[in-house]
């Protein structure tokens, strides 16, 4: 007795459509569009769409507790002041590796964000490899460098009782996860919780869900998938009109609206004409499932 119901929403396309971010007080979805150098915030009850444009490839942008938004732009980290547009730079990182660029990143339940990079692609999943890190950046603007070795640092989010951390990077094909210690920051016991199966693609973004179960979109699998990280099962699949689905995040009324991300870059004009919605982001509705509002950067 499914009523699952996938619609386009945003019809403008995206290069790369990324990191979707529900606004609950604005009510408004923030997302960017990596290699468009681009942050949208699009109004749902009114269709209206703000742009702010970046000078390198956007990785992430996400709400700032002071006002504005942290984005991780190129390689910096830095703070966004929408009224005036204008960005200026918090910190920079991968300062040996100028090839390097953020990819997705996620706020913390405590204020942190963290962020990966990855090299840049000379097409959609052709780069040079284990060139990526994971980072966060603290209230202090302090940043920590977790782990290197990364292909592409992708999707991220917590358990709801902040004792985990799950994280993608994408070409090893897996979810994982590691302990989370919420007053530090810190992340250790790296494990695998998902392998994806033959057909679903590249695991690229990732959002938790209130029942604790990760919904992950499927780049090249045109699909989101939600797996229970404790059991290792993937319990739903959800198929888009496009194959290049790159991140999911809940929004709407009691987070019970699924929007999905999605990407257009490296397709030809043949592919163009039988995914004509490729770039778009979409709203997936009846799924039964919630999600939990976003969390802010402090500091
Ligand atoms: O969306 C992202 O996270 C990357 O920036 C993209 O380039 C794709 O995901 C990647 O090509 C496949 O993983
Ligand atoms: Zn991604």
């Amino acid at each position: 007795m499914s009523s699952v119901k996938v619609e386009c929403v945003v019809k403008e396309r995206c290069e790369i459509g990324e990191g979707p971010v529900w606004e609950e007080k604005e009510g408004t979805l923030l997302f960017v569009d990596i290699s468009g150098q681009k942050i949208h915030r699009w109004n749902p009850a009114t269709n209206q769409k703000e742009t702010v444009a970046t000078e390198k490839f956007v990785g992430c942008a996400v709400p700032r507790r002071s006002g504005g938004y942290v984005i991780g732009e190129g390689r910096s980290f830095g703070a966004l002041d929408w009224e005036s547009k204008s960005i200026s730079t918090i910190a920079v990182i991968d300062e040996d590796k100028p090839n390097n660029r953020f990819n997705d990143g996620k706020v913390d339940p405590a204020g942190r964000l963290f962020a990966g990079t990855m090299a840049m692609e000379e097409r959609p999943t052709v780069l040079e490899l284990k060139q990526g890190s994971l980072f966060s950046l603290n209230k202090d603007h302090i940043v920590v460098k977790h782990f290197n070795q990364v292909d592409i640092s992708n999707g991220l989010d917590w358990s709801l009782d902040h004792k985990t951390f799950y994280y993608i990077d994408s070409l090893t094909y897996t979810v994982e996860a590691f302990n989370y210690d919420i007053n530090t920051g810190s992340i250790s016991n790296r494990r695998m919780v998902y392998k994806m199966d033959e057909g679903e693609g590249i695991p690229d973004g990732m959002c938790i869900d209130a029942d604790g179960r990760l919904w992950v979109a499927c780049y090249n699998g045109g699909r989101v998938i939600q797996i229970d990280p404790q059991t290792g099962v993937c319990l739903q699949t959800v198929k888009l009109p496009v194959d290049k689905t790159t991140s999911c995040c809940f929004g709407g009324r009691d987070y019970s609206d699924l929007y999905v991300t999605s990407a257009c870059k490296g397709m030809d004009e043949a592919d163009m004409a039988k995914q004509p919605q490729a770039g778009c982001v979409f709203r997936i509705t009846g799924l039964g499932a919630k999600g939990i509002p976003a969390n802010s950067f402090t500091g």
